[in-house]
């Protein structure tokens, strides 16, 4: 089994090394490691954020273990290459339209979370949001008005054929879940989301067996946080479902737990941890690197059909975390190679 390993900037490298530990210690059969540059570290290297060779090695894996990309000092670049391009360009190329985002609160760790814990106890989400469209793909640039103002714009699309399909791994996720979707968009103002929405109402008529709501974003967000344990399964666009993980993260406890599946028609999926480089973090070994461990999981359980030993890191995990170890983010004081010590003895 081929996985590559792109660990690209700040935080990046030191949540994956842990991860990879993890991996190895599974005793995996024929597990290869194959590492490949990405972001600002690979623009650093070769000149672009995304070079050739790592997609060749991306293409050449059964799944991707992905740190995070993203280093503010290369945030003068042209667009094109900067660090995040690599992400991006992953997803794309790739065909890694599906991003799956669970947040489910660790039972009896319900302090973890910055809610009030009876509000956060029954939290059991996922939010699925599509990754290959909307405004981060659409034409884009910098113009001047009429005025002689400078504009910036930044078009907005998804066609029938993208929210369909997102829509399927919607509702078959909810089948194996609670059978509730909640679709998010802003159908009242945008275009777009009316498309959305008339879509999803669809497809809903091949899933008679699960309960289809509609939500605008907006209130979404105030409802993750209002009752958050009401929500099953979350169906959006690229955009909202970017912001509304990030907030789903608090919820649970922090952005340092959060795992994520982008996955394409095929088995090949890319995992990664939600949040960020943390430029402001890294290098001190403070970084939690529980979410990047889970994404291994994930990783197992989605692109290699591992389920036991998804499991066994997941428990490993959850355990740690009932055994009092946690990072900074959670109010401890766990450094990144103790967090990953403590998982690797829990295995
Ligand atoms: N998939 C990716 O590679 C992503 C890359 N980025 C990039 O990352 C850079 C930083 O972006 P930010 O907006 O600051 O988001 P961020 O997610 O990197 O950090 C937000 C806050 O959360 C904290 N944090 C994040 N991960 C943590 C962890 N594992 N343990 C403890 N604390 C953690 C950070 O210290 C920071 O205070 C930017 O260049 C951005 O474009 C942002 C999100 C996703
Ligand atoms: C391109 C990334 C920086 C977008 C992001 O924040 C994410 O996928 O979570
Ligand atoms: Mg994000």
């Amino acid at each position: 089994m081929k996985i590559a390993v792109f660990a690209g900037d700040g935080i990046g490298p030191e949540v994956t090394r842990e991860a990879v530990r993890v991996l190895q210690a599974l005793g995996l059969p024929g597990l290869e490691l194959v590492e490949g540059d990405v972001g600002g570290a690979a623009y650093r290297k070769h000149g672009h954020p995304l070079p050739q060779q790592t997609l060749d090695i991306a293409k050449a894996s059964g799944g991707i273990l992905f740190g995070a990309v993203g280093d503010f000092s290369l945030d003068g670049l042209e667009r094109h290459l900067r660090p995040e391009q690599a992400i991006l360009g992953l997803r794309k190329e790739l065909g890694l339209f599906a991003n799956l985002r669970p947040a489910t609160v660790f039972q009896g760790l319900e302090d973890l979370t910055t809610l009030r814990p009876e509000v956060a106890r029954d939290i059991d989400l996922l939010i699925v949001r599509e990754l290959n469209g909307d405004v981060y793909f659409g034409e884009k640039g910098m113009r001047q008005t009429a005025e002689g103002l400078r504009e910036g714009y930044d078009i907005m699309s998804y066609n029938e054929a993208e929210v369909r399909r997102i829509a399927h791994v919607g509702f078959r996720a909810a089948q194996g879940r609670s059978k509730k979707l909640c679709s998010v968009d802003k159908a009242n103002v945008l275009e777009t989301s009316q498309l959305w929405r008339d879509v999803v109402i669809e497809v809903a008529k091949e899933y008679p067996d699960v309960e289809l709501s509609h939500m605008y974003v907006d209130n979404a967000a105030m409802q993750l946080v209002k009752n958050p344990g009401a929500f099953d399964v979350i169906v959006t666009g690229n955009l909202f479902g970017d912001i509304l993980s990030d907030q789903a993260s608090m919820c649970v406890g922090s952005i340092g737990l959060l795992a994520s599946a982008s996955l394409s028609e095929g088995s090949l999926g890319l995992y990664e941890p939600i949040h960020g480089s943390a430029p402001d973090i890294a290098g001190k070994g403070l970084a939690n690197p529980m979410a990047t461990i889970l994404s291994a999981a994930m990783l197992l359980r989605h692109s290699f059909g591992l389920e036991a030993e998804a499991r066994r890191i997941e428990h490993a995990v959850a355990k740690a975390l009932a055994d009092g170890i946690k990072g900074g983010d959670l109010g401890g004081s766990h450094g990144t190679v103790a967090i990953g010590d403590a998982v690797l003895e829990r295995l």
